[in-house]
C-alpha cells in the first residue's frame, strides 16, 4: 500500500486496513492478551516485559495507520486486568490508570511540549516537575476513612480491583491506622503506591521456593505480586512486603494544592513515601534527575526500571485529564532493560587456573544491557540447584549495566518436559582425572591434576605471559593451546626450552613451506628477553596463590631472589610488612611441592635470571633509598603499577599498608581506607603535586609539602 492511496482514502472516511494488517493485528492483540493474562492473573509471564513492550510499540504503529483497529478491548487500550475470582471485587473510589512510556529522549519532550502547550509555559514553570523513581512492584490502591485503614485493593483493570485487605494488613510499613496530624485526620484520604520486595527479599525468597521444591518467581515484580495476590494473609505475612506511596485518589478534609507536599502530608501520617523524589523546575532539570537515577539504578532497596515524571500542581493535572488508560499529566520515563528471557542450551563446565570447575549457562546469544550474552556464570553445583534451572529451560537472564550477566531462574510455565538436570561431571572434562573437593565440605570441586591437566597449565601460561608477569606477548590462549596440543610442555617448566626444532612441530608456527612462521620466531625473541624480567615479575608468573602484582614487589624487595625466597622460613617471610601469614604460608607451600621446584630448576638450566641483582636493578639513582612509601588511589599520569614502580625503581618499597613505619603515604583520587589510617598514624601526607615533588626532587623537597592531618 502506498502512502499517496492512504492519503486519498483518509479523505473519503476512516481507512480501511488491508488484509495482511488487520490479520496481524488480530493475531498480536491475542497474543498480548494472552501474556496480559499470564503477568497480570497469574502472577507468571512467559516473556520478558522489553518483548510485551516491543509487542505493544508494534501494535500502537498499526493502529496509528489504522485508527479503526483502535477498540476499546486493544491491549493498547486496557489497564491491567480484570479481578481474579479469588479476591471480592472492590470498585475504585476514583480509576487506577497506567503511565504512558517514553524510550527515548525525543517522546520525552513531546510529552512535554503537549503539556506546556495545555497549560501554557508560565503556569508550567511556576508548578515544576515532580520527579520520582518508577518501582517496579505492583499497585495497591489503600483507603482510610477517619484515619483507619477500611481497604486495600489491587489496580485489578483500573475500575474494579481485588480486595487485598486481610494481605495488606500484614505488611509492616502499611499504617492501619493514621498518624493524627495538627488537624487530626482526614474523614477520607485514598492512597496509591507500590508494594515491592526488594532485589535481596526476592533471592531469598526464590531460594526458599526452590528448596521447598516450589516454581520460583522470575522477578522481583512478579514476586511481589505473588506474595501479595495470596488467599492466606499468613503468606502473605512471612513475604518482606514493603510499600511506598506514589499518589492520591479521592481526599476529604484535606487541601492538598501540590502532589510534592501532599506527600509530605502522608508522610506525616505515617505513610512510606520515597526519599528520592524531587521537584525540577523545567525539562532540563527532568533529564538531569533521569540520568542521576540512571547512575543510581542500583542503588536503591527496591528493583526500579524507570523514573516518572508528573507535573507538580493539582489544579494543572485536572485541567491535563486522563486518556482512557493514562494520566496526561504524567509520563514513565523507561531505561533499557536489564532482563530478558533466552533459552539455555547447555550447562558446560570449566576447570580455571587453580582447578577449581566451575559451571556456566550455554544460552541462546541475547542482547541485554547493550551487550550480547551468550554465557554466565552458574559458579557450583548447589547454585545450579539453587536456582532451579535444567537444560532446555526458558530463563530470565539479568545483566544490570557493567555486572556480570547472571540467571535469575526458569520460566517453568515454558517446560515441556524435555528438559533435563545438570548433573555435576565426576571427572575432570579436560584430563579426566577424578574431581575432588579441596578440603572436606567445599562446594567447589577441584581437578587436583595440576601440573598437567591441559585446562590449568593453559590458564597459567596465559596467566604467566601476562603485562604484569613475563610480558611474553605472543603467548595467548591460541599459542597456549597450540603448544598443549603438541605435547610439548608437560608443565611451564618446559617453556623456555622451546626451540625451533620443537616448534616447527606446532602447525601454528609454521609457515606453508614448513619453514618457521613470523609468530614462531616472535615467541623466541620474546621467551629470550622473558628471562631477564625483574625477579617480582618472575613470582607472578609462578602462579603462586595469593601472589599476584600488587604484593610481587614486596615479596621481591625483601627477597631478591628465588633462591633467597625458598631459603626464607614462614616466620622470615610473615615478619616482612605487607607479607603476613596467609602469604607466607602460601609462598612455603608452593616451595614445598616436587614439581614446583623442577620448575625453577628447569628454568634456571634454561637461562631465566629469577633474581634481581643489587643496584642492577634500575639504571636510577637511587634517591628514594630505604623509604617505606605507600600509594593510595589513583595518580594522574601514572598506572597503579607505574605509581609503584616509580617509587621502587628510586629505591624505595612500596608497601600496600600504612605503618608507623611508612615515611610517606601518597593519597590520589578516591583512597581507600588507608587515607583513614595515615591520618589515625599521622603519618606525613603527600598529594599528587607532592608525589611528583618526591620522585623529581626527593625526599626532603617533598617532607615541606607533606601535610600530617590531624
Ligand atoms: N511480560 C509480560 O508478559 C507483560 C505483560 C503485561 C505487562 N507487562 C509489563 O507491565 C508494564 C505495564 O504495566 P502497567 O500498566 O502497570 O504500566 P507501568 O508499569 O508501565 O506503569 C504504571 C504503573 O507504574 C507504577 N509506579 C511505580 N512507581 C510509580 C511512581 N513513582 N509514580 C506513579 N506510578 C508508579 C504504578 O503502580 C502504575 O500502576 C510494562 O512494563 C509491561 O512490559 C509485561
Ligand atoms: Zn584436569
Amino acid at each position: 500500500m502506498n502512502d499517496a492511496a492512504d492519503r486519498d482514502a483518509a479523505d473519503t472516511g476512516p481507512i480501511q486496513p488491508p488484509a495482511a494488517d488487520a490479520q496481524r493485528h488480530k493475531e498480536l492483540a491475542e497474543e498480548l492478551n494472552e501474556h496480559r493474562w499470564r503477568y497480570y492473573v497469574l502472577d507468571a509471564p512467559t516473556i520478558s516485559d522489553a518483548d510485551y513492550d516491543l509487542g505493544i510499540r508494534e501494535l500502537n504503529a498499526l493502529e496509528e495507520h489504522y485508527p479503526s483497529l483502535r477498540t476499546p478491548d486493544s491491549p493498547t487500550q486496557q489497564v491491567g486486568a480484570p479481578p481474579s475470582a479469588t479476591f471480592a471485587p472492590v470498585v475504585h473510589l476514583q480509576p487506577m490508570t497506567s503511565l504512558d512510556n517514553a524510550f527515548e529522549p525525543a517522546e520525552l519532550d513531546r510529552w512535554a511540549e503537549r503539556v506546556v502547550r495545555t497549560v501554557g509555559a508560565q503556569a508550567i514553570a511556576e508548578s515544576g516537575y515532580l520527579c520520582e523513581l518508577k518501582i517496579d512492584g505492583l499497585a495497591l490502591d489503600l483507603v482510610y476513612e477517619d484515619g483507619r485503614l477500611v481497604r486495600a485493593a489491587t489496580r485489578g483493570d483500573g475500575h474494579t480491583g481485588e480486595d487485598v485487605t486481610a494481605n495488606v494488613r500484614t505488611i509492616d510499613s502499611i499504617p492501619t491506622r493514621l498518624l493524627p496530624g495538627p488537624d487530626g485526620v482526614p474523614a477520607l484520604l485514598e492512597v496509591r503506591g507500590e508494594a515491592f520486595l526488594s532485589l535481596a527479599a526476592f533471592r531469598a525468597l526464590n531460594e526458599s521456593l526452590v528448596a521447598a521444591g516450589k516454581p520460583p518467581f522470575a522477578n522481583p515484580r512478579n514476586s511481589a505480586a505473588g506474595s501479595l495476590r495470596q488467599k492466606d494473609p499468613k503468606v502473605t505475612a512471612s513475604r518482606a512486603l514493603d510499600f511506598i506511596a506514589h499518589g492520591i485518589g479521592a481526599v476529604e478534609g484535606l487541601d492538598l494544592p501540590r502532589l510534592s507536599t501532599a506527600y509530605e502530608v502522608l508522610e506525616r501520617h505515617g505513610l512510606p513515601v520515597s526519599a528520592q523524589r524531587r521537584v525540577v523546575p523545567d525539562l532540563p532539570g527532568v533529564h538531569d534527575y533521569i540520568a542521576w537515577a540512571g547512575e543510581h539504578r542500583h542503588d536503591f532497596v527496591h528493583e526500579m526500571d524507570g523514573v516518572v515524571v508528573k507535573v507538580d500542581e493539582r489544579r494543572l493535572q485536572d485541567q491535563l485529564g486522563y486518556t482512557s488508560r493514562a494520566p496526561r499529566w504524567a509520563i514513565a520515563w523507561k531505561y533499557p532493560p536489564e532482563e530478558v528471557t533466552t533459552k539455555l542450551l547447555d550447562i558446560a563446565v570449566n576447570v580455571g587456573r587453580t582447578g577449581r570447575v566451575t559451571p556456566y549457562a550455554v544460552m541462546q546469544p541475547v542482547v541485554v544491557a547493550g551487550s550480547t550474552v551468550a554465557n554466565a556464570t552458574l559458579h557450583n553445583a548447589s547454585e545450579v540447584r539453587r536456582k532451579g534451572v535444567l537444560i532446555g529451560d526458558t530463563v530470565v537472564l539479568r545483566k544490570a549495566g557493567d555486572v556480570i550477566p547472571e540467571i535469575l531462574g526458569p520460566v517453568t510455565d515454558l517446560r515441556d518436559g524435555t528438559e533435563r538436570a545438570f548433573v555435576m561431571p565426576t571427572e575432570c572434562p579436560s584430563c579426566g582425572t577424578p574431581l575432588a573437593p579441596e578440603k572436606e565440605g567445599d562446594a567447589d570441586l577441584r581437578c587436583p591434576n595440576q601440573r598437567s591437566c591441559p585446562a590449568q597449565l593453559r590458564e597459567r601460561l596465559f596467566a604467566l605471559a601476562g603485562r604484569y608477569a613475563l610480558d611474553i606477548e605472543v603467548l595467548g590462549w591460541q599459542a597456549a593451546d597450540a603448544l598443549l596440543a603438541a605435547g610439548l610442555l608437560v608443565d611451564e617448566g618446559d617453556l623456555f626450552s622451546l626451540t625451533e626444532e620443537k616448534l616447527l612441530r606446532v602447525p601454528l608456527f609454521t609457515t606453508k613451506a614448513g619453514a618457521l612462521s613470523a609468530n614462531g620466531h616472535k615467541l623466541l625473541a620474546n621467551l629470550a628477553e622473558a628471562k631477564h624480567r625483574p625477579f617480582a615479575r618472575c613470582l607472578v608468573a609462578l602462579s603462586i596463590r595469593h601472589i599476584g602484582k600488587g604484593v610481587a614487589p614486596e615479596v621481591a624487595s625483601a627477597f631478591p631472589s628465588i633462591d633467597a625466597l625458598a631459603a626464607a622460613s614462614e616466620e622470615e617471610l610473615a615478619a616482612v610488612e605487607g607479607i603476613g601469614p596467609t602469604i607466607a604460608a602460601s609462598i612455603v607451600a608452593w616451595f614445598g611441592v616436587d614439581w614446583h621446584r623442577t620448575i625453577i630448576d628447569k628454568w634456571r638450566a634454561a637461562g631465566v635470571e629469577m633474581a634481581d641483582e643489587p643496584g642492577e636493578r634500575s639504571d636510577l639513582e637511587q634517591t628514594l633509598e630505604g623509604l617505606s612509601i605507600v600509594i593510595t588511589g589513583s595518580l594522574p599520569g601514572y598506572t597503579r603499577d607505574g605509581a609503584a614502580e616509580a617509587v621502587t625503581s628510586r629505591g624505595a618499597k612500596a608497601a600496600s599498608s600504612v605503618s608507623k613505619k611508612t615515611d610517606f603515604v601518597v593519597v590520589g583520587d578516591s583512597p581507600g581506607s588507608k587515607y583513614d589510617k595515615a591520618v589515625a598514624l599521622k603519618r606525613p601526607i603527600l598529594d599528587a603535586e607532592g608525589f611528583a615533588v618526591l620522585i623529581e626532587r626527593g625526599p626532603e623537597a617533598a617532607a615541606e609539602m607533606a601535610r600530617i592531618e590531624q
